[in-house]
């Protein structure tokens, strides 16, 4: 593990996200599209982040990242190995993206620059964190397109993007990020743009930097499959809001929010049952509400079979159900 690495807090979590929020001016009101979110990532550990597009979880990777373009400084407090993120100054936030925490995008080919090789980006990188320079930077870029299972990695180095295939962009984009061996690694979709034996790939190769460096992993995805597969702990997001998180197995066997609920039986299953009717799918009604007109109380109660006057008129605060679960409900499915 590079020094870089070397965890200042080993006691705390790497990441402790504490009512975060993002708000963009809109004419002359302000729309809030990321609202009290909160949860904590352990080192080794991986949190998948899980919602329907729209509902505010890039804004929350870029918020953490400090990368919002366009709004204001994000409310709420984001520690990351017990630094306060929020409030550093540029210098230190730009030093510390690469060095302790960084992101990988849904789009790597769009993210990548087409008129440099593939060598010189990752170099670039290094460069910018380490001293390290000719040779030696060399002999690391390809150490790194190893690490990330490309195979003849000098050769990928000299390589430019436009040559390689949306897998193999993705895993540059992979050691890219890890060049600096970061303790929190963001991944944003990484897989979407992907086929499904790639996703797989890459999937695996996140799992094998989190078991060989204890890398902490955000794992974005809207997809529940990935989250079952690969997650230990998910927060589920609705509308700008976690509305619900749990370790994974507890999450798929006693969901506690009606949302997460419906998430789940909107689940294409191999097997019927017999109530199933052929052919059908199960689609939580309505429609998610827009960040600049939400409902007063709750913000899933328009859409809810269990609301009542209290949802319409109170919006629930994230209450821990159990000491590892908590959910955002004044009538959540599953009690303790
Ligand atoms: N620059 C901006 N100004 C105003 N609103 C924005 C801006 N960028 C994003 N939003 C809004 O913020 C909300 C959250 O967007 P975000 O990209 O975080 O959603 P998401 O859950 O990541 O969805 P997806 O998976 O589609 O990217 C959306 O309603 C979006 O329209």
């Amino acid at each position: 593990m590079s020094e870089a690495c070397a965890r200042p807090t080993p006691d705390l979590p790497v990441l402790a996200v504490d009512r975060l929020s993002v708000t963009f001016a809109s004419g002359r009101a302000s729309v809030r599209v990321v609202d009290d979110v909160s949860f904590t990532l352990g080192q080794g550990e991986i949190l998948a982040l899980l919602g329907e597009s729209g509902c505010g979880k890039s804004m929350t990777a870029l918020a953490i990242m400090g990368l919002v373009p366009g709004a204001g400084r994000p409310g709420g407090r984001v520690m990351l190995d017990g630094e306060a993120l929020l409030d550093v100054p540029p210098d230190r936030l730009r030093a510390l993206r690469g060095q302790r925490m960084a992101m990988v995008f849904q789009d790597p080919m769009s993210a990548l620059n087409p008129v440099l090789s593939l060598g010189n980006q990752i170099g670039e990188a290094l460069r910018c964190h380490t001293g390290l320079r000719r040779a030696a930077l060399r002999d690391r870029v390809v150490a790194l397109l190893g690490e990330v299972g490309l195979a003849d990695p000098a050769q990928v180095a000299d390589r430019f993007p436009h040559e390689l295939s949306g897998g193999m962009c993705q895993r540059v984009m992979i050691a890219m990020a890890i060049a600096c061996d970061p303790g929190l690694l963001i991944a944003d979709e990484p897989t979407t743009a992907l086929d499904v034996t790639v996703q797989k790939q890459i999937l695996d190769l996140l799992h094998g930097l989190r078991r060989r460096h204890r890398t902490a992993i955000l794992l974005i995805t809207h997809d529940l499959g990935v989250v079952a597969e690969n997650a230990d702990r998910v927060a589920v997001m609705y509308a700008g809001q976690v509305v619900e998180e749990a370790p994974v197995a507890v999450l798929y066997a006693r969901p506690a929010h009606p949302y997460t609920l419906g998430l789940l039986r909107s689940m294409p299953r191999l097997e019927s049952r017999p109530d199933d009717d052929p052919g059908s799918f199960y689609a939580i009604p309505g429609t998610v509400p827009d960040p600049a007109n939400l409902p007063p109380g709750c913000r899933f109660e328009p859409r809810c079979d269990r609301a009542d006057q209290a949802c319409r008129e109170t919006a629930p605060a994230l209450e821990a159900l159990r000491p590892d679960h908590r959910v955002r409900c004044w009538h959540p499915v599953a009690g303790p």
